[in-house]
């Protein structure tokens, strides 16, 4: 991926409220050509207003916002994007294949439909009435709709939602392929596994500011916390409050604790149960670096709200 280039999607500084709320506050974010930038933060983070700002459906308070190096609500720009919002509103009786087409003809060099439908697991679906599919069939008919026009940009929020596993799958393999034909993708998921699987670059936003942003890997190397998993006769209650335990479930049989201080867990475990068996320790996965990273900014928020 070439970064030197300049950036297809832009914002600079940028603020946008909704009256005293604050929902985008100074963002800086930046998507380079090929890359599958994913966007993760708790609800209400601002992520979809980032995205309604670069597709131009909000209008920025303060900074800057460009798509393409364009005005996002330029048409010459807005030719060069498909979307997948979170709701769609589409006609009910439209059969699939009418939708399809009827999107792709306001791209100047839309794929064929069979060439969408395939793609996009509803090449079975072209003649049944949008209005009578299962929710994880309109999502994939959504998605249809957003990569018809060969965009050079999609914007994915919450894609999956809805999804079974094996059509979450699917749609992860399609996203591939789009990649690998040169597509650029700002993807919104609360399936961290779903960035995981993905994402060139993560970028983590909290109270409409960005709080932590690289690549998976980094991610997890910024946090501190490893997971143990075992089998144990020792109540998960108990293990719970034991001390260096951040957080501590059972999983298909399994004692499974995140904590930042392995060694001394594990040596406590086994002292405390001899029996103890299967023991794994692994570095924190990305769900566990998101809840970190989180947590410490609200932690520094409050902080800076009573120092206030
Ligand atoms: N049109 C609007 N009017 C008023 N407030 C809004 C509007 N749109 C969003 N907000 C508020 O702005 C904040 C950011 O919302 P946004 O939808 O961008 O968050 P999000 O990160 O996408 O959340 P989620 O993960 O739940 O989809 C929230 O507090 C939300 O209530």
């Amino acid at each position: 991926m070439n970064t030197t280039v300049a950036p297809i999607a832009q914002l600079s500084s940028v603020v946008k409220r909704y009256g005293n709320l604050t929902a985008v506050d100074q963002l800086d974010l930046m998507l380079h050509r090929g890359e599958l930038l994913a966007l993760l933060g708790p609800n209400g983070a601002g992520k979809s207003t980032a995205i309604g700002l670069l597709l131009g459906l909000n209008r920025a308070d303060e900074g800057k916002v460009e798509l393409f190096g364009r005005d996002p609500q330029d048409i010459m720009a807005r030719r060069r994007i498909g979307v997948m919002l979170q709701e769609a509103a589409l006609p009910a009786t439209l059969k699939v294949g009418e939708l399809i087409r009827v999107t792709a003809s306001y791209y100047p060099a839309p794929r064929s439909l069979q060439e969408s439908a395939e793609l996009a697991g509803v090449a079975d679906l072209l003649q049944r009435p949008y209005g009578k599919l299962s929710g994880g069939q309109k999502r994939r008919v959504q998605f249809a709709l957003a990569l018809c026009g060969r965009p050079e940009l999609l914007f994915l929020d919450e894609p999956t939602v809805g999804m079974d596993i094996e059509a979450r799958q699917k749609l992860w393999a399609a996203i591939r392929h789009l990649i690998s034909e040169g597509c650029s993708v700002v993807l919104t998921t609360h399936y961290l596994e779903e960035a995981e699987a993905l994402a060139d670059r993560v970028c983590v936003i909290a109270r409409g500011k960005v709080i932590s942003e690289g690549t998976v890997d980094d991610l997890r190397a910024r946090v501190s916390l490893k997971r143990v998993r075992c089998v144990t006769r020792l109540p998960i209650e108990q293990l719970m409050h034991w001390p260096d335990v951040v957080e501590a479930r059972m999983d298909a049989g399994r004692a499974w604790m995140s904590t930042a201080n392995a060694e001394a867990l594990v040596r406590r475990l086994l002292h405390a149960d001899e029996q103890l068996s299967e023991l794994e320790v692994q570095r924190a996965g990305l769900a566990e670096a998101f809840t970190e990273l989180t947590r410490d900014a609200a932690q520094a928020n409050d902080t800076e709200r009573e120092a206030a």
